[in-house]
């Protein structure tokens, strides 16, 4: 089975001149379709760079980088955000819902971007059930638990059944029950036949991965 997740030889600097530093330097990453990897790694190693490159969200300074096929590199900018939209999901470590709107309505609303699959809504109303999620569904993001709060998380991640799940410190901000909860919930988006990617600190969080690698020096190893 081809990997799902191909990148290759990946570089990124930040910074000019002599204040440049090359956090990534050949950081290679392939994940396969129902697979669970971990990154771990000191503070500052590049752990969510890597994440954020892969998932499109800033552009490598070379090598490639494919979701599904896709390439990520050298699309236009309205490519990219088709990519991002339709075949990855994104959980972060504070949540990011959109503070304004209920738990349900942040669901919905990634459920109807421009080329999101047409069972949208009907998928994120059986996520909110199965997520146990109905009670609290019309409640905004701050009168929601952290738990509950990155449920509706993976539940928007998971509304357009994207085949790639890429989590940042998913259980950073997480008392150790909702943590494992949330954990169970990445792993079940692999069983689907998802590639899920998580940056953690955690090593209960490591312990759900089928392989975990460290960023170091720029590349990721084994
Ligand atoms: N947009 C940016 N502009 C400038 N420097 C950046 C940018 N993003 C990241 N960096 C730098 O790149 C390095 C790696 O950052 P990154 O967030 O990827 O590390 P990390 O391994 O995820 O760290 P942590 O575990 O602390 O979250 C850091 O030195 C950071 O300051």
């Amino acid at each position: 089975m081809p990997a799902v997740i191909a990148a290759t030889g990946v570089v990124k600097s930040f910074g000019e001149g002599r204040a440049a530093r090359r956090v990534l330097d050949g950081a290679s990453l392939h994940v396969h379709p129902g697979e669970v990897v971990a990154i771990l790694g000191r503070s500052g190693t590049g752990k969510s760079t890597m994440l954020h490159l892969v998932g499109g969200l800033d552009r490598p300074d070379a090598g490639s980088i494919a979701i599904a096929g896709e390439s990520v590199t050298g699309v236009s900018e309205r490519a990219l955000s088709r990519l991002r939209r339709t075949r990855i999901g994104f959980v972060f470590q504070f949540f990011h819902l959109l503070p304004e709107l209920s738990g349900e309505a942040n669901v919905l609303l990634a459920g109807r971007v421009r080329g999101a699959s047409p069972d949208a809504a009907a998928r994120g109303q059986a996520l909110i059930d199965q997520l146990g999620l109905r009670e609290v569904a019309g409640s905004l993001p701050h009168q929601l638990s952290g738990g509950e709060q990155q449920r509706f998380a993976i539940a928007r991640a998971l509304v357009n059944d994207p085949p790639v799940l890429l989590a940042d410190e998913p259980t950073g901000n997480l008392d150790t029950r909702a943590g494992a909860e949330v954990l169970r919930l990445l792993r079940a988006g692999a069983e689907e036949g998802r590639a899920v990617v998580m940056v953690t600190h955690e090593s209960a969080a490591a312990d759900i991965a089928d392989r975990v690698l460290t960023l170091r020096d720029g590349r990721l190893v084994p």
